[in-house]
């Protein structure tokens, strides 16, 4: 009989949390082998994650934590990493997708799919070759943002073939739920849904694959970044300090997984009263561009609140698409230069 039980060796690594967040890796499933005999510890953890920090961390982490409760010295931490970049394995053979971008709020209901739409779409007017994914399963929305009910075929080698319109290629879960039908799924039933839908569409090639996050900064959405390998994540908040509090985590979830922040985009900011010309700040004014700066990210833009782009969303076209002239799709376009600029 060793003289730790692997159980015992389960409960210390319980102590042991994820770089950067508040879970363990015991509850996040990393842990796949643990051996023990009178000498040796042997323990195997399988990451998907590309950060080349993070086993480092976690074998440190590992090791002190045992440290502290064995005179075992010879404690053999493996860490399998992934063999080859998420992306790819995200379009099959021969076919690439260049950047992925996620689209996150902290809070919901700030607008981030329709932020989500527009900027997938503001990619494809300058001309590159989009694909949106909707990743919330729980308010899957772009399906109706682009008026289709379509549901996804599946390729010989099962894969979900994206829906095309408009030019762009669109995924969502919501493709694969009825219409009215409410998303059952709970807790990590959801993160491995989650993870399972994004390894398995056929994007083919593409420029930019937009990633319509759920609103939060919880499990799933790390599942989402650890899932893709991520070029780069947008942020979406209102002007108010209750919705600055939660973009405030939501960047700082990111930096933690050293996703770069292209930017912070503030939607709502204010209203352009139809009848006297006049500019409202319905929710104050300046949040998101004060908290860009305070961060050091770049801002991205201004959108106004207007029933317009409500009504094209609500009609399934985006507004870049249904009246690309408009000051606010101007502001989307802009902030997709942006972002390819960033990018290069
Ligand atoms: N600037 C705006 N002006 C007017 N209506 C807007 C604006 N932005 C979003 N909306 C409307 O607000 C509603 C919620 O927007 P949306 O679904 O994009 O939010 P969300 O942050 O993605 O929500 P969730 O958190 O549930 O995922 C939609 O009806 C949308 O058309």
């Amino acid at each position: 009989m060793p003289e730790l039980k692997k159980e015992e060796i389960l409960n210390q690594l319980r102590k042991v949390r994820y770089p950067g967040f508040s879970r363990d890796i015991v509850s996040f499933g990393l842990v796949k082998e643990i051996e023990t005999t009178d000498e040796s510890i042997y323990i195997k953890l399988e990451l998907s994650s590309l950060n080349p920090d993070i086993p480092e961390q976690l074998e440190r982490e590992i090791k002190t934590t045992l440290s502290s409760m064995t005179a075992i010295s010879n404690i053999q931490v493996v860490i399998k990493r992934p063999e080859a970049p998420l992306t790819q394995r995200m379009a099959p053979k021969g076919s690439e997708i260049k950047h992925i971008i996620a689209v996150a709020s902290g809070k919901g209901g700030v607008g981030k799919s329709t932020v989500a739409a527009n900027l997938a779409c503001a990619f494809h007017k300058i001309g590159f070759h989009v694909g949106l994914c909707d990743c919330d399963i729980y308010g899957p929305s772009i399906s109706m943002m682009f008026g289709t009910v379509e549901s996804p075929q599946i390729s010989v080698d099962e894969q979900l073939i994206p829906i095309e319109r408009y030019g762009l290629k669109l995924m969502s879960m919501g493709f694969l739920l009825e219409s009215d039908q409410p998303a059952v799924l709970r807790g990590p039933l959801v993160t491995r849904y989650t993870q399972e839908f994004l390894k398995n569409v056929d994007w083919g090639n593409l420029d930019f694959l937009v990633l319509d996050l759920p609103p939060g900064t919880g499990d799933i959405q790390l599942t989402i970044v650890q899932t893709v390998r991520l070029s780069g994540a947008v942020i979406v908040t209102t002007p108010q300090e209750v919705a600055l509090v939660d973009a405030r985590k939501a960047v700082s979830m990111f930096k933690k997984v050293n996703v770069p922040i292209l930017g912070i985009l503030e939607n709502m900011s204010y209203f352009l009263c139809p009848s006297d010309n006049k500019k409202y700040d319905l929710f104050g004014s300046g949040g998101g561009k004060r908290e860009a700066e305070k961060l050091k990210v770049p801002f991205l833009g201004e959108i106004p609140i207007e029933a317009e782009l409500r009504i094209s969303s609500d009609h399934g076209m985006p507004i870049v698409l249904s009246d690309p002239d408009r000051q606010t799709s101007k502001v989307f376009l802009e902030a997709a230069k942006k972002i390819v600029d960033f990018l290069k």
